[in-house]
């Protein structure tokens, strides 16, 4: 059993009289920081959200309206034996947790998803690689272990989605991540006020760039001018997006590859049900961090009727507002098998390049586990509603 916990005694115990961390020990703290370290540009992108931002507040608050009721003298197992390990869509994991899929992370740091990869690996976690990688599937394949999953974003053009879908399998993903929230970007005023959008510079592209499908649509390689790279991101433009899916496209989908389907970015019980129905093996519960619609219900009041409305069909995961151990828990209470984390390690990867990536998840890892076993739990198994008690925010 993986001890995340120890955490705690490493740095307490660590030579004579402990020894200070370099980075900050919560997720408040890194975005903090990086909201003075990381080029404007870079931390209005990552930190911003939708329009008013206040789905991506509502993400945060949801959370305070649970509290956990801890139970005491219940002789649970010690520390070292506590189980934290789950299986979720088919792969065992040593925690419930997964990095969620984020694109552009060239903005914060170069070779990111093969450092976020490497550190999530070396954790025992799970990470979700995005199609708006920086770096390409198999490069990031041939480094993150055999616990990482491929995010897609369906391109309009249906041979471009199927090769992208073709080469994560070939490079050795475990399941695809269906995004279905965004088929097109949402309003996102601090990108907007600085005339940013990385994708125009050839940002998060990579995984196009080398495409063999997506460069037989070009007039010309993109490597050779200029003019055939802008050619290259305006046919990106044109592709992104899709408005056309429909559940019926997740059994399409499943014809073009064995590996599980999950779709991500569900909050309907409908939604849930139709996609399960056309053949997905999980549910993301989750509103893009507030970054798609704002004015969204949040993710986490969301999760418990999408859990109810797929039982035992399919394995639920959540992400939008994670942020500490307790949220681990309590969305595990409510339904969920796994979460995704988003936005912390991030900023800890643009802090402190793969070390401060792994730092981020080893304090969400530390806290969850020592937070379950306060509370009274031997492993992630037997927490359940009875966990929790409803409070005013
Ligand atoms: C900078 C940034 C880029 C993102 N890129 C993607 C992406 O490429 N694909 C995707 O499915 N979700 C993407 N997301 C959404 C995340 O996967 C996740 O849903 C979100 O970060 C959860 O919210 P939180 O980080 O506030 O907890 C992105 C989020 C951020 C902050
Ligand atoms: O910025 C995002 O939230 C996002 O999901 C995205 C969309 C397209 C490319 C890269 C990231």
């Amino acid at each position: 059993m993986t001890y995340f916990g120890n955490m705690q005694n490493e740095i307490y115990l660590s030579g004579v009289g402990g020894a200070r961390p370099e980075l900050p020990m919560t997720a408040a703290g890194l975005e903090e920081l990086a909201s003075t370290t990381l080029s404007p540009e870079a931390f209005a992108y990552i930190a911003g959200s939708a329009s008013s931002e206040r789905t991506a507040a509502a993400n945060l608050a949801a959370f305070e309206r649970h509290a956990i009721v801890p139970r005491m003298l219940r002789g649970t197992a010690a520390p070292d034996a506590r189980d934290l390990s789950v299986e979720v869509l088919g792969t065992r994991l040593a925690a419930p947790v997964l990095t969620a899929p984020v694109g552009v992370l060239e903005l914060v740091h170069e070779n990111a998803e093969l450092a976020v990869g490497e550190a999530a690996d070396e954790l025992g976690i799970g990470s979700v690689l995005s199609t708006a990688s920086s770096t390409p599937i198999e490069q990031v394949g041939a480094v993150s272990g055999e616990n990482w999953w491929y995010q897609l974003y369906w391109p309009s053009d249906d041979e471009v989605a199927q090769s992208l879908v073709r080469r994560a399998e070939a490079a050795g993903a475990k399941a695809i991540v269906l995004t279905a929230d965004t088929p097109g970007m949402g309003w996102r005023p601090r990108d907007l006020e600085l005339g940013h959008l990385p994708f125009l510079q050839g940002k998060g592209i990579a995984n196009y760039l080398t495409d063999p499908v997506f460069r037989s649509r070009l007039p010309g390689a993109p490597e050779d001018s200029a003019e055939a790279m802008q050619m290259a991101v305006l046919t990106w433009v044109s592709m992104f997006g899709n408005h056309t899916l429909r559940p019926a496209d997740v059994t399409r989908l499943r014809e073009w590859t064995d590996l599980p389907i999950a779709v991500k970015g569900i909050v309907h019980p409908d939604d849930a049900r139709a996609v399960v129905d056309a053949g997905a093996a999980g549910v993301v519960v989750s509103n893009h961090g507030g970054r798609q619609v704002d004015g969204a219900i949040a993710a986490l009041d969301a999760l418990a009727p999408v859990a109810a409305a797929v039982g035992d069909h399919a394995d639920v995961l959540l992400d939008s507002g994670i942020r500490c151990g307790a949220d681990v828990l309590t969305a595990l209470a409510l339904g969920a098998d796994a979460v995704l984390y988003g936005r912390p390690w991030v900023y800890g990867l643009g802090l402190a390049g793969k070390a401060g990536a792994k730092h981020a998840l080893r304090i969400l890892l530390a806290d969850f586990d020592l937070t379950l076993g306060l509370a009274g739990f031997a492993g992630v198994a037997e927490i359940d509603t009875s966990a929790l008690r409803a409070v005013s925010g």
